[in-house]
C-alpha cells in the first residue's frame, strides 16, 4: 500500500500535523509512505498510490494558495480517471479553535470527490475524538509559543495523536480496498 502525503506550511505546524499522519500510516504493516511539501511534490505520483492525504493552513476558511495551485495541476489525472477509486483524507491547522478548520476540512475534500477518490474521516470511537476532533479529517488549532499557552499546547498534542490515528485507518483502509481489487481482478 502506496501513500502520498501532501503538505503546504509557512510557520511549520502543518507540517508537523503530516508528520505525525505519516508516523500513524507507517506503523501499518506493508504501508510505503511518501511525504512531501507542496513546492517539492509531483503529481505525476498520484498515479501510483493507493492513498493521497493532503492538508494546508486553513486561509480564511479555505485551501491556502500553495495547496489550491498545486490542485490545480490535477487536471490531466481527472480527465483520465487516474485518481478514481485512490482512498483520500484531509488535515489543517488554523490559528484559532472557531478559525474555520472544518469550513477548510470541507474545502480540501470537494477536489477528491471530484476526482472519484474515496474518503475516509474519523469516527468518535477514537479517544480523542470524541471530544476534541472532528468527523471530516483532522483539523488542529495551532499552539500559540510565545506565551507557551497550556491548552494551547495540550490541544495540538491531541490534534498529532489524531493525525496519527488518520494516518493508520487510511492505510488500514487503502490496504484492505488494495487486497480486494487483486482478488477481484479490477484495477
Ligand atoms: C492568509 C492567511 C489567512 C489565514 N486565515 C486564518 C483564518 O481564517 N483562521 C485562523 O484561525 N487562522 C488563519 N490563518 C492562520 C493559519 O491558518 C495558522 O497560523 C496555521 O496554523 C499556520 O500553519 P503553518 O504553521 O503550517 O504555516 C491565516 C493565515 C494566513 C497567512
Amino acid at each position: 500500500m502506496k501513500m502520498y502525503i501532501v503538505y503546504d506550511s509557512e510557520a511549520g505546524h502543518t507540517e508537523q500535523l503530516a508528520r505525525s499522519i505519516a508516523r500513524g500510516a507507517e506503523r501499518v504493516e506493508g504501508a510505503e509512505v511518501f511525504i512531501n511539501h507542496v513546492n517539492k511534490a509531483n503529481v505525476k505520483d498520484l498515479e501510483d498510490m493507493d492513498a493521497i492525504i493532503w492538508g494546508c493552513p486553513g486561509h480564511f476558511g479555505t485551501i491556502s494558495s500553495g495547496l489550491k495551485e498545486w490542485i490545480d495541476k490535477l487536471g490531466y489525472l481527472w480527465a483520465n480517471g487516474k485518481l478514481i477509486d485512490k482512498v483520500g483524507a484531509v488535515f489543517c491547522t488554523t490559528a484559532t479553535i472557531h478559525g474555520g478548520s472544518e469550513a477548510t476540512l470541507l474545502n480540501l475534500i470537494t477536489p477528491m470527490l471530484h476526482q472519484g477518490m474515496m474518503i475516509v474521516g474519523l469516527p468518535a470511537n477514537i479517544p480523542e475524538n470524541a471530544l476534541y476532533g472532528s468527523y471530516y479529517g483532522v483539523g488542529v488549532t495551532s499552539p500559540v509559543e510565545d506565551t507557551h499557552d497550556a491548552l494551547s499546547q495540550s490541544l495540538f498534542a491531541k490534534g498529532l495523536a489524531l493525525g496519527e490515528a488518520l494516518g493508520a485507518r487510511v492505510a488500514k483502509a487503502a490496504t484492505i480496498y488494495a487486497a480486494g481489487k487483486t482478488t477481484q481482478g479490477s484495477n
